[in-house]
């Protein structure tokens, strides 16, 4: 079967053409977390580091590299395997590349509420995970460019991860920023400085106009360290095992079946639907369930539970000016110019210059812990209509519903089952609602009407068996739209010592089996408030430590 495995992306000459026996530390998945820790691992020149990355190099993919072609991603083949969830059948790609989902994802640097890293050291009684732990772990990867923010006690000016502060460059960008503010949002000028809620200008994983993918800012610069080896297009199956001790890691490359061997550990970073199918696939799971495969069990843990994913129903609406300038060949050809020259101009974004918080309860309002994320987009997507429309998209933050990833077969290359439960809980289609409401006014306020936003573009024939605007019609069209906002985690959760949900120690060691651990958006025992890009990359950062410290 793995015959079939693609292996088109290139695979050049500084990677490895045939592993090593053994190295001291294999870490499988070159993603947003997995690069971060070959990086870190790799500084001690006394180690030997095994990247194992599925996918190919990232580098010479003009649409990787461009913000402004990230939606034409999904017409290049293999930079991305898409996964489909069950019983709706919604798209959820995952990077597959060096970079792994950073090299593909929208770039938003939303980091989380200081609320969320408390939670997480509360929840694991481990003070390592809370805010004030996890600030310079955030600081120490960050590459603030902005000269005011990079100033501030919030951000790092000296690491490798690009951030930019986006400008309202665009007529639109300013309207839906003094829209929120018409509605009674505070411009907040750092969403990932004191507080969250309020309204302000994006801040996003790009350096002068290029994606800061976790391969180009933690990888690229030290592809020519000897004491790292790094295997691209090459598929790990499984650990193996042996006596509750996880001794090597059995990989696919070129068609051959290699069994590698780790002295020290080995750290699963293959993101938060493939973390737990390795591990399933190696015996660790529920037992019911992998005894029903015919696998052999090894440590009977709750793997694949807890799924979590941030989940909206997005508004669209007509406008009369453009939100993004159609393309016409001459302005199209001028655009490609002045970003071949420069790194500037429209493709040196994806176009989501603000952001907006909010809390709906009295009590997390007080807190100023953020229910609702709204990501304003001057495009639709359901048509994907460029020019003359833009979406409004509100997702509840911290859903309260759970789903689950199960092994579909033996097979390591079938794609597991995943059922994220979207809406099971009320609460989170009362939370889009309130966003929708929201939207709703925003596209009524003074700024946007002066621009001509008129009615919405995405609501046709839906629903139509309810009163249009009802509540009824609302949690109708809420329901029958689900889509993702790419945030898988929780599937390899963390927990407190003798938690029975918890697959992890608060140290990401596997419960029951030595020298395993996992570092990836699947820890996660509850989501951040935002994005999970940089709580994944402070998560690399920690396991570096908690690594190097063997703690
Ligand atoms: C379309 C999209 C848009 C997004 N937008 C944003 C955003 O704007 N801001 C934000 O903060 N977050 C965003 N995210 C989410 C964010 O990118 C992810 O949460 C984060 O990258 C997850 O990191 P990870 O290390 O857990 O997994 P990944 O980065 O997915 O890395 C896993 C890696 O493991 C490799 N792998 C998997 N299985 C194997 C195997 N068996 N053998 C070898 N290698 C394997 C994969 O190929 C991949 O490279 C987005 C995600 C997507 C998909």
């Amino acid at each position: 079967r793995y015959l079939d495995y693609p292996a088109s992306l290139n695979n050049g000459s500084q990677f490895v053409q045939r592993p090593k026996e053994t190295y001291d530390y294999i870490i499988v998945g070159a993603g947003s977390a997995g690069s971060v820790l070959a990086n870190r691992l790799s500084e001690d020149a006394h180690v030997t580091v095994l990247l194992v990355e599925a996918g190919g190099d990232d580098s010479g993919i003009p649409e990787i590299s461009t913000p402004g072609l990230t939606l034409a991603l999904d017409t290049i083949p293999d930079v991305a395997r898409t996964f489909y969830t069950e019983p709706m059948k919604t798209k959820w790609p995952r990077g597959r590349a060096l970079g792994g989902s950073s090299s593909i994802n929208y770039m938003n640097y939303v980091r989380g509420s200081k609320h969320d890293f408390d939670r997480w050291a509360n929840y694991t009684k481990d003070p390592s995970w809370d805010y004030a732990h996890a600030l310079p772990y955030f600081k120490k990867s960050e590459k603030m460019t902005d000269p005011e923010l990079k100033q501030s006690e919030f951000h790092g000016g000296d690491g490798q991860l690009g951030v930019t502060k986006m400008e309202a460059r665009s007529s639109f960008s300013s309207s839906i920023l003094a829209g929120f503010q018409d509605l009674g949002f505070i411009y907040n000028q750092d969403y990932n400085g004191r507080t969250m809620n309020g309204v302000g200008k994006a801040q996003t994983t790009i350096e002068n106009g290029i994606r800061s993918s976790t391969a180009r800012a933690f990888l690229h610069p030290i592809l020519n360290r000897p004491n790292l080896d790094i295997m691209v297009n090459a598929f790990v199956q499984k650990v193996v095992i042996k006596d509750k001790h996880a001794e090597g890691v059995e990989v696919i490359f070129q068609n051959k079946k290699y069994v590698v061997k780790s002295n020290k550990e080995i750290i699963l970073s293959a993101g938060a639907i493939q973390s737990p199918q390795i591990l399933m696939l190696s015996g660790v799971g529920p037992k019911k369930h992998l005894e029903e495969l015919g696998i052999p069990v090894v440590v009977d843990l709750p793997v694949g539970q807890n799924l979590q994913d941030q989940v909206y129903s997005a508004l669209e609406f007509h406008i009369k000016d453009a939100a993004v300038p159609s393309f016409p060949s001459l302005r199209q050809w001028l655009s490609h110019l002045q970003y071949k020259f420069f790194h500037t101009g429209q493709l040196s974004s994806l176009g989501i210059d603000i952001m907006a918080f909010t809390s709906v309860s009295e009590e997390m309002k007080q807190m100023g812990w953020p229910e609702i994320h709204f990501i304003i987009v001057p495009i639709c997507f359901t048509s994907m209509e460029v020019s003359n429309c833009w979406t409004c998209v509100p997702y509840s933050t911290r859903p309260a519903s759970r789903g689950y990833i199960q092994l579909k077969s033996k097979d390591p290359f079938d794609d597991p089952v995943i059922v994220p439960n979207y809406f099971h809980q009320k609460v989170d289609a009362e939370l889009n609602y309130e966003g929708l409401k929201i939207c709703q006014k925003l596209s009524q306020t003074k700024s946007l009407k002066s621009l001509g936003t008129s009615s919405y573009h995405n609501v046709g024939d839906i629903c139509k068996q309810y009163q249009f605007d009802s509540q009824e019609f609302w949690n109708c069209f809420i329901r029958s739209r689900p889509d993702t906002v790419f945030h898988p985690t929780g599937t390899c959760k963390m927990g407190f010592s003798g938690d029975p949900s918890a697959v992890l120690d608060s140290k990401l060691r596997v419960i029951g089996i030595k020298a395993l651990r996992v570092a990836d958006a699947s820890v996660m025992p509850f989501l951040v408030s935002g994005n999970t890009n940089a709580a994944t990359i402070m998560i690399a950062e920690q396991a570096s430590d908690f690594i190097k410290n063997q703690s």
